[in-house]
């Protein structure tokens, strides 16, 4: 079974811009796990223009589905993982100055770096994904260094698919089978949405969690959380 985890960065988007708590953004994460939403995901950025640490700490304290919490692993990161323990860590290469995350990490030349902060955040009895573009040899690297899995990087996907949806998922049906056999898991995310979420599910093997926030959320203002999140759950089930 594929895991939905909802990414409510922008539901923090949304608040910040008027400095107020409207959407409550600990509400809606209790609400899309009661929707249906099987993981909360952030993505709490040195610059909080979103997700703020704050956030972190309130939502370590009412998730009670699984809690993923992204980031580069910088000294500000790896303090919150001691803190929060939260159920699942993913490693981002993302810049602070970065728009959105554009890159998987390059998991062979940043090898020994990777493997120190993957020992540390795995004896905290976290489970730690790294973000890898959909590349065999990325992700080769990535069990190298210990994670317990990846997160294939799906904007290419997200992209090519509007062109050519059989091109577009080869690279990640080979990186899955390459996870797989080097025994960790699977997940995917970013750009993800209504449209490009059933085939990839239906043709990636192994799958085991996507994490999708964006489009979900943008869904959402037309077709209401509740309903927004089951459409999704409803291309997780063929
Ligand atoms: C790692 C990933 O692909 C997403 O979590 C992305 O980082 C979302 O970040 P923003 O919501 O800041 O665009
Ligand atoms: N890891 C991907 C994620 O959490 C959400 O990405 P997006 O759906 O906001 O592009």
């Amino acid at each position: 079974m594929t895991r939905l985890s909802v990414n409510i960065n922008k539901i923090a988007t949304l608040r910040n811009a008027r400095g107020g708590n409207n959407p409550d953004v600990i509400k809606v994460a209790i609400d899309c796990e009661r929707f249906g939403a099987q993981g909360i995901t952030v993505h709490p950025r040195p610059d909080e223009r979103h997700i703020r640490y704050k956030d972190v700490l309130m939502l370590r304290d009412v998730v009670t589905t699984e809690f993923n919490i992204e980031g580069y692993p910088d000294e500000r990161y790896v303090n919150m993982m001691h803190e929060v323990k939260p159920g699942q860590a993913t490693l981002v290469p993302d810049p602070p100055n970065a728009i959105t995350s554009n890159a998987g990490w390059d998991t062979i030349k940043h090898a020994a770096f990777l493997r120190d902060i993957v020992q540390e955040i795995k004896s905290l009895g976290v489970r730690v994904s790294i973000f890898v573009d959909p590349s065999p040899r990325m992700v080769e690297g990535a069990i190298a260094v210990g994670a317990d899995r990846v997160e294939l990087y799906t904007e290419p996907y997200a992209v090519e698919y509007l062109v050519n949806k059989e091109i577009a998922i080869k690279p990640y049906i080979e990186s899955a089978k390459v996870a797989h056999a080097g025994g960790i898991g699977v997940n995917a995310g970013h750009d993800l949405d209504l449209n490009n979420l059933k085939y990839l599910h239906q043709n990636i093997p192994h799958l085991d969690e996507v994490s999708i926030g964006h489009a979900l959320v943008s869904d959402a203002l037309y077709y209401g959380l509740e309903n927004t999140i089951q459409l999704y759950l409803k291309q997780l089930k063929s």
